[in-house]
């Protein structure tokens, strides 16, 4: 046979195997798109094979779904890629599935590659199961037992908000764009509370775990971040490659940073005088009677999870009420009224003070409403095959709720998409608080730190306008209807000048 034969048959035989291959390969992709896992499953878009619904999701994809929410109904799935995903779009799917099913929906999935460096662990990721009840209730007892909803929480957050004023007095007077400076705020609060100790805000510890928040939820690789957390296959691909290790790289220094703040507690660790979270831990890890659950890495996660979840999320929710308030000067002005009223120049804010704040409590529950910071909340999973609103979710389902939705339902809220806070007020111009405003979720893995953020977000809110009368420093002010998609839905960036009260 001469060699140009071999080389023909060879080509033909290839380019055979690549026809069977491509085809073999497109009725796969086609047969798991068509797929559903099963037939009784919610309704929903499919999207494309393979890619799913992805190229829908470029632009403000919290839109998106909930446009789908009305087309398809309370409970409706989505092709993500290869994923199917549940979407809760009501208050009552919600509560239906997360509060009268709580054991069917309160799974986490393993979402990579968070589970390479945390593990089973922690408070936020871990799987539904006996060691997360022992570590929930242990979080909520000692977080009550370190004033959280009481007085002493309060005196916390208002001796922060004294260092946090003498800091923004030397900003006053010029433009400053507050976003990041909240976290001065907020997570001190979390550091007395996790590490019984406050840091200067020049601290360089301090300024570095800020450093490494802002490189995992403000960074412009989000997108690409929150996409590999659900495709465990495109880390190798360059731009997700990149993005993993940063995240990764991100996620360890953190971990590194709160286990230097632990060793220094087991340095000085005393049994009879416990002073924070991390000694209430190392307690029950040496005392308790269930040490199985205390260990180290579980500690260390969890000290991560309280500075993580608590520090960026209620900084975020005060930028959007100081963004409220230079977009509605109405609103602005009466809320100056009631703190002037009631507060005076030198009475510290109180929780209690609510009760004679009604406008006040209203913009702020309207805030939460109209920009939920997490609009999807944090991913479910369902722990067994269950059923919901006739439709079948078979186990280990992931689970969305979509707080957004929920949020502008129109069989809820009248008018939604009007930023309106007078809804929250009765006609006695008493405020009126809505169990179906849900910004931290519901349920048993609703926000451990739901009491402490509401807290905090009235107090702080309150306190810098008691000290200060703010004015736009930005010639293009973003209204409420732009953000920035992330893990969290932040503001645009705007500028505030803050004047001496
Ligand atoms: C305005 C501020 C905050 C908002 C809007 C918020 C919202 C949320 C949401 C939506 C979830 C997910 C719930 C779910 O899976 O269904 C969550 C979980 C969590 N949050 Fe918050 N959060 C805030 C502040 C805080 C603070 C201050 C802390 C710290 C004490 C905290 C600690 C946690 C923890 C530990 C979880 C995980 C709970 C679990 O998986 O069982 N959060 N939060």
């Amino acid at each position: 046979m001469s060699s140009d034969l071999i080389s023909s048959v060879y080509w033909t035989f290839c380019s055979a195997l690549n026809f069977w291959t491509i085809l073999a390969l497109l009725i796969l992709s086609f047969y798991q798109w068509w797929k559903k896992p099963h037939p009784n499953f919610p309704p929903g878009p499919r999207g494309l094979p393979i890619i799913g619904v992805l190229p829908w999701m470029g632009g403000d994809p919290q839109k998106v779904l909930f446009d789908w929410g009305q087309k398809y109904g309370p409970v409706m799935s989505v092709r993500l890629a290869g994923l199917d995903v549940v979407f809760l779009n009501t208050y009552d799917a919600m509560n239906t599935a997360f509060v009268k099913q709580g054991d069917n929906f309160s799974g986490r999935p393993e979402l990579k590659p968070a589970c390479y460096v945390l593990g089973d662990n922690g408070l936020v990721s871990s799987d539904y199961g006996d060691k997360l009840f022992n570590q929930k209730r242990f979080a909520m007892k000692t977080l009550r037992k370190l004033g959280m909803g009481k007085q002493e929480m309060e005196n916390t957050i208002n001796e922060e908000m004294f260092h946090f004023a003498k800091y923004l007095e030397t900003k006053a007077g010029k433009p400053v764009n507050l976003a990041c400076d909240y976290n001065n705020v907020t997570g001190n609060i979390i550091c007395v509370t996790a590490f019984g100790r406050r840091f200067e805000y020049d601290d360089p510890q301090f300024k570095y775990l800020f450093q490494l928040l802002e490189n995992e939820y403000v960074a412009d690789e989000k997108l690409l971040t929150l996409l590999f957390f659900f495709y465990d296959y495109v880390h190798f691909i360059p731009p997700f490659k990149g993005a993993k290790e940063r995240f990764m790289n991100t996620e360890n220094a953190i971990l590194d940073a709160v286990q230097t703040i632990i060793d220094e507690h087991k340095k000085d660790f005393q049994p009879d005088c416990i002073r924070d979270y991390v000694d209430a831990f190392l307690y029950e890890q040496k005392f308790g009677n269930e040490k199985k659950y205390f260990t180290d890495k579980q500690l260390r996660v969890t000290c991560r999870d309280l500075f993580e979840a608590g520090t960026e999320t209620s900084s975020s929710t005060l930028a959007w009420l100081f963004l409220g308030l230079l977009n509605y000067p109405d609103y602005h002005k009466k809320i100056v009224t009631e703190v002037d009223q009631i507060l005076g120049s030198s009475l510290n804010p109180s929780m209690a003070h609510r009760l004679e704040m009604p406008v006040t409590c209203a913009f702020i529950q309207e805030v939460m409403r109209y920009r939920p910071i997490v609009p999807n909340s944090v991913t479910h999973k369902t722990t067994k095959d269950t059923n919901l609103y006739g439709f079948t979710i078979p186990k280990g389902t992931n689970v969305m709720p979509n707080i957004y939705a929920a949020h502008f339902d129109p069989l809820t809220w009248q008018n939604p998409q009007q930023f309106n806070p007078n809804r929250h007020i009765d006609r006695d111009g008493k405020f009126v608080y809505s169990p179906k405003v849900i910004p931290f979720s519901l349920g048993s893995r609703a926000c451990t730190g739901e009491h402490l953020a509401r807290m905090e977000v009235f107090l702080v809110f309150v306190g810098i306008l008691q000290k200060f009368t703010i004015i736009s420093g930005t010639p293009n002010l973003p209204s409420l209807n732009e953000g920035r998609f992330g893990f969290l839905y932040g503001t645009k960036p705007y500028k505030v000048i803050l004047e001496i009260r």
